[in-house]
């Protein structure tokens, strides 16, 4: 091949202008000689032999041609061109002789154009293959009629300029420009890689062009671009191993620098591949690794060649140029990969999220549709993971999601998808699923006893249960979402069954879901119309027999349901968030109600308000709080706040911070439904705590259980150790107040004395 590089040093020729000039000086001069046939042969030999020294020192390729176009005068850049020394050589043929057919077709279609209408050709860009070298050369050429002194066309004079360096960059801008309009537009990278080696092909003639991309294995590399190649020898180097004698490519990205080859046949990093090479007439091949801007191999970039050599000065550079494309468009797709995974998946477990569930749910429910077998979704959550979570912090927290989405990932097959919703909440996609429950049930047994193994945690074991719900396609479900509820539905019902186990759809189930959702619309609509009201019950000292205390107990008037009861609608607003609005609104109330009694004159109670986590974990709780206080004037004291006892549990650090907040304006504090939980005496000795009450559980059956009546009376004797007052709740019977009493409790609550009643109601017994 020939050397481009020195070639794209020759010195520039004067512009086209002078080309011209050139042109019509001989034009002249030849018109001369063949116009004055009796000018002596002396003469004119010797006008002749300074013609040919002329026409010989300009660098452009200068001829004469006939009105058959035959050569009839040439400089011996044209002879050059054509592989010759003596430019007699080429006087009389034409440039079917020299070019091939459609080449010279061309040409000779121009001249005899211009010869039959004297208009000449001006600058027109002609594609030649150089014969010496076999490359593909631009030529900018100028042809003009050549007239006799009757002004009769007799041939024509024609000049030629080597443009093909100039032409070259002129693609390789454009090109070039082409390539990164790709990358931007997001084309895909195999197209956008074929490209830049066709680019390169382009400009360097007899050299194949092969791009090979890192293998997410970061130990091999795989297929890239390489469309000049046979592709069976593409076939055969994919998935080439990165290592230290291995091929150009192999070598290149192990050592980061660029591997030339120059003889395949006798380069000992050659000796795995040589045969293959070989086979496809493949002499040399140099690679250069594809760097990233920060320094991370991304593949490697070869040229091949079928002659034995090194590349030139021009071919490193331009390596050195589409090298660099090539870097940019595969970090360019690497990125966006990147983008789509975090877009598609949990960071924590690396698990599919809840978008790319929705996809790969839609497209499984439509292969059912085509192919006949089930899809199931499966909803998992973790039982009282909240405790193990709030007992460990969140970093063991996060181990544990991340062993447990690992063990859930174990037991299905790679068709199945394992998905996290967030929390500790997981989708299950079974795909491709006979008919019938036995396999699902086969696979989440699996899955349960896999969870439940003893999971290990800064050295301490632990267990953890899940509740699973099942609902298929397409009996359970006709759409995505319809499917997401029902299975959700389903573990709710696998929670309330006790949890540590699954539940199949039913239809019952649905109609829960959506009562439920009804039930939230309307609760949200209900609190815009002050549908919300208080009711309120009398605590009692057991000694006295005084009212002390009332509790707030909030009731709802559905406008077609009538009153509903809050056991039916609290635990949806705690799940919602709706109770965060209610319960401020029930503050509000309460505070404002008893400030109004204090106002008319009864005697000073205290007024008892429930309150939930969802408020209790709200930042802006206590500022609540100090707010309902202030708008009411109600004196801090008389304001006491029901907490249950596994709310303070969760995070008892946190809740002492809290209380301790409210404490300091004077604000009480209860624990509800004491005994159910399992608190420790010391967190419940560190607690602002001025009440205790015994859960009306225990107080039920205190006639007949002799459990219940020890727990009532460890209850008891517990909060006079802690100088706790303690109040039993739900008393219904004078024999369960005769134990009461006669245990030492302090005081009670129930509709033995009086069940929940309106403000007014409460304002006749305080005056009673
Ligand atoms: N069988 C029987 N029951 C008795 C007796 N004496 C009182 N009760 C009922 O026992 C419940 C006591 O309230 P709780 O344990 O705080 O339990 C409450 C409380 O946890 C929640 N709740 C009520 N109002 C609110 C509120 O404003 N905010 C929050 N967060 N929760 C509330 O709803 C639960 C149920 O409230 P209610 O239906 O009003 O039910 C009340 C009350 O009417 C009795 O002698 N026998």
């Amino acid at each position: 091949m020939q050397d481009t590089h020195s070639r794209r040093r020759l010195p520039e020729v004067p512009p086209e202008q002078s080309q011209i000039a050139v042109l019509q000086a001989t034009v002249e001069r030849l018109q001369a000689g063949f116009d004055d046939s009796t000018k002596a042969k002396k003469e004119w030999s010797a006008e002749r032999t300074l013609l040919r020294a002329m026409v010989d020192h300009v660098p452009d390729a200068l001829f004469v041609k006939d009105l058959q176009s035959r050569f009839i005068i040439i400089n011996r850049t044209v002879a050059r061109f054509h592989g010759l020394i003596d430019p007699d050589e080429v006087i009389g043929k034409t440039d079917f002789d020299l070019h091939t057919f459609e080449t010279a077709s061309k040409f000779f279609e121009i001249e005899q154009r211009i010869m039959q209408t004297g208009s000449p050709m001006i600058d027109m860009e002609e594609v030649v293959i150089d014969r010496p070298t076999g490359d593909t050369k631009w030529l900018s050429t100028s042809k003009v009629a050549m007239r006799n002194d009757q002004g009769e066309i007799v041939g024509l004079v024609g000049i030629s300029r080597d443009v093909t360096v100039r032409k070259r960059d002129e693609i390789l801008r454009e090109e070039q420009a082409h390539v990164l309009e790709m990358i931007a537009m997001n084309l895909p990278l195999e197209k956008v890689l074929e490209r830049i080696v066709l680019l390169m092909e382009t400009q360097l003639q007899g050299v194949f062009g092969s791009i090979l991309l890192l293998d997410p294995d970061g130990t091999h590399l795989k297929h890239g671009a390489a469309p000049s190649l046979p592709a069976a020898y593409n076939q055969a180097i994919d998935g080439t191993a990165i290592g230290p004698g291995v091929g150009s490519c192999g070598t290149a990205a192990y050592r980061r620098e660029s591997v030339i080859v120059t003889d395949i046949a006798n380069d000992p990093l050659w000796v795995d591949f040589r045969e293959l090479a070989e086979r496809y007439e493949l002499r040399s091949c140099w690679s250069t690794p594809i760097i990233s801007h920060l320094g991370a191999v991304l593949g490697t970039f070869a040229m091949y060649s079928r002659d034995i050599r090194a590349p030139d000065v021009w071919e490193t550079n331009l390596t050195g140029l589409v090298t660099r494309i090539a870097a940019i468009a595969i970090e360019r797709k690497l990125a966006e990969d990147q983008i789509i995974f975090v877009a598609h998946h949990d960071s924590l477990t690396g698990l599919a999220n809840r978008t790319l569930l929705k996809d790969r749910l839609v497209q499984a429910m439509l292969q059912t549709e085509r192919y006949n077998p089930c899809v199931s979704v499966v909803f998992v959550d973790l039982d009282d993971f909240k405790s193990v979570n709030d007992s460990l912090g969140h970093a063991a927290g996060d181990q544990l999601l991340k062993i447990v989405a690992g063990r859930m990932v174990d037991c299905v097959r790679p068709i199945d998808a394992v998905v996290r919703l967030g929390g500790d909440e997981f989708v299950i996609l079974l795909v491709d699923q006979p008919e019938g429950t036995d396999a699902i049930s086969a696979t989440l047994d699996k899955m349960r006893m896999a969870i439940a193994e003893p999971i290990s945690i800064e050295g301490r074991p632990f267990h953890i249960a899940c509740s699973m719900g099942v609902a298929t396609y397409p009996n359970d479900g006709p759409d995505a979402e319809a499917l997401l509820t029902n299975a959700d539905a389903a573990m709710y019902k696998a929670k309330e069954a006790g949890g540590d186990g699954f539940q199949f759809f039913t239809a019952e189930m649905n109609v829960k879901v959506h009562e439920r959702l009804a039930l939230q619309d309307a609760m949200r609509d209900g609190i815009g119309r002050s549908e919300f009201y208080l009711v309120y019950q009398p605590q009692v000292d057991i000694q006295s027999g005084r009212i002390f205390a009332v509790e707030a107990l909030v009731r709802w008037k559905h406008p077609v349901r009538g009153v509903i009861s809050p056991n039916e609608f609290i635990t949806l607003a705690e799940e919602t968030g709706l109770i965060v609005p209610l319960g401020d609104w029930v503050l509000n109330e309460a505070c404002r109600q008893n400030k109004a009694w204090q106002d008319a004159g009864l005697p000073p109670v205290s007024v008892c308000v429930n309150v939930s986590a969802r408020q209790f974990q709200d930042k802006k709780w206590t500022s609540h709080v100090t707010s309902a206080l202030e708008e009411s004037g109600l004196d801090a004291r008389y304001l006491e706040l029901e907490l249950t006892e596994s709310l303070v549990m969760r995070d008892v650090d946190q809740a002492i911070v809290t209380m301790k907040e409210l404490q300091a304006l004077g604000v009480h504090f209860a624990i509800d439904d004491f005994g159910t939980g399992y608190s420790s005496l010391s967190a419940l000795k560190s607690l602002p705590v001025s009440r205790l009450k015994i859960d009306q559980s225990f107080v039920l059956n205190l006639a007949t259980d002799e459990d219940d009546r020890t727990i009532a009376a460890v209850v008891i004797s517990l909060g006079q150790r802690l100088n706790l007052k303690v109040i039993a709740e739900g008393v219904e019977t004078n024999e369960q107040l005769g134990f009461l009493r006669d245990s030492h409790c302090d005081e009670f609550q129930g509709y033995l004395f009086s069940r929940p009643v309106e403000a007014a109601a409460i304002a006749a017994l305080l005056q009673a």
